[in-house]
């Protein structure tokens, strides 16, 4: 039985026939922990499961960020929890997809490495006009590849999505509405309203199609599952190099890395 009351990193809040599931770490930009993963799975196997949830909004606290990935202060190589690189971020990229109702992103601020593969993952994205969007990856010693990468890809198109890996710049709401990456962009004291409107929207749809809507779109990108699973595999061995431990030192030192030695 999950009583999301005992979350500490996540709040789970029913909103009409929505379930927002927010992640609750502000003070560090909304990075996640080994425990915000777990407790974002039960959310939303809490949501997968409430016959009066048609849909779920995912955010973050605060007008900040949304989500800017790991939490690097929680990353000594691999991260301190269980699955394979230390969190079961797999598990979680995997109930955003297969969670048989629409998934929202609320874009309320930074949408960053990690936190800008879960806005790819979700079904529908909402910005507000202040948010940025990005991957930090190559500057950082990681790579989310699959999900991150590939379906990436399908959504801003191939040579897009290597200039948002390499480059790791910053997107505005509004270009990141005019490459494909987000269905809309509101002005922020407007966000919360628009959300309500869609999720309004969708409470009023046959689940069922709803339902089978999602799992046809989901088809066509299921490879995409499996070069997540060996990506992640990789990223494990990689996590354990001096560098990528360079990356995540600098940024927690706020310093430019430096990877030139490790050039092959
Ligand atoms: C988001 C930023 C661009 C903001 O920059 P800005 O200069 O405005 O602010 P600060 O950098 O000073 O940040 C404010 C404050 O927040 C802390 N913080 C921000 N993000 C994180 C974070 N991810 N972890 C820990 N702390 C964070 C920051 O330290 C400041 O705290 P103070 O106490 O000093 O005030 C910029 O912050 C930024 O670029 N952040 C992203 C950093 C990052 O490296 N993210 C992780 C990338 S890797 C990743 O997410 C990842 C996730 C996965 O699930 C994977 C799965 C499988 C494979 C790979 C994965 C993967 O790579």
């Amino acid at each position: 039985m999950i009583d999301p009351t005992t979350f500490e990193d996540v709040i789970y809040e029913k909103r009409n026939r929505a379930a927002w599931i927010i992640i609750n770490r502000p003070k560090l930009y909304n990075a996640f922990r080994a425990k915000t993963i777990e407790e974002l799975i039960a959310a939303f196997k809490l949501a997968a499961d409430d016959k009066g949830v048609s849909s779920v909004v995912l955010t973050g606290a605060g007008d900040k960020a949304f989500c800017t990935g790991g939490d690097q202060s929680a990353h000594e190589g691999q991260y301190d929890g269980r699955g394979i690189v230390g969190l079961p971020i797999d598990e979680l990229q995997s109930i955003i997809r297969d969670i048989p109702k629409p998934v929202i992103a609320r874009v309320n601020g930074f949408a960053i490495g990690g936190g800008n593969v879960f806005a790819t993952l979700c079904d529908l994205t909402i910005a507000a006009d202040t948010a940025k969007m990005g991957q930090v990856g190559p500057k950082v010693g990681s790579v989310d590849g699959g999900w991150g990468t590939a379906l990436l890809a399908r959504h801003v198109g191939d040579k897009k999505a290597r200039e948002i890996w390499y480059l790791n710049e910053q997107y505005t709401a509004q270009q990141a509405l005019e490459m494909g990456l987000v269905n809309k962009v509101v002005p922020a004291a407007e966000l919360d309203a628009a959300v309500n409107a869609w999720t309004d929207t969708i409470g009023e749809r046959s689940p069922t199609a709803l339902a089978l809507a999602k799992r046809s779109f989901n088809a066509d990108s299921e490879n995409i599952r499996g070069i997540s699973q060996m990506a992640l595999n990789a990223v494990k061995l990689f996590y354990d190099t001096a560098e990528s431990k360079e990356g995540v030192n600098a940024f927690t030192e706020k310093r430019k890395p430096d990877f030139h030695k490790y050039v092959k």
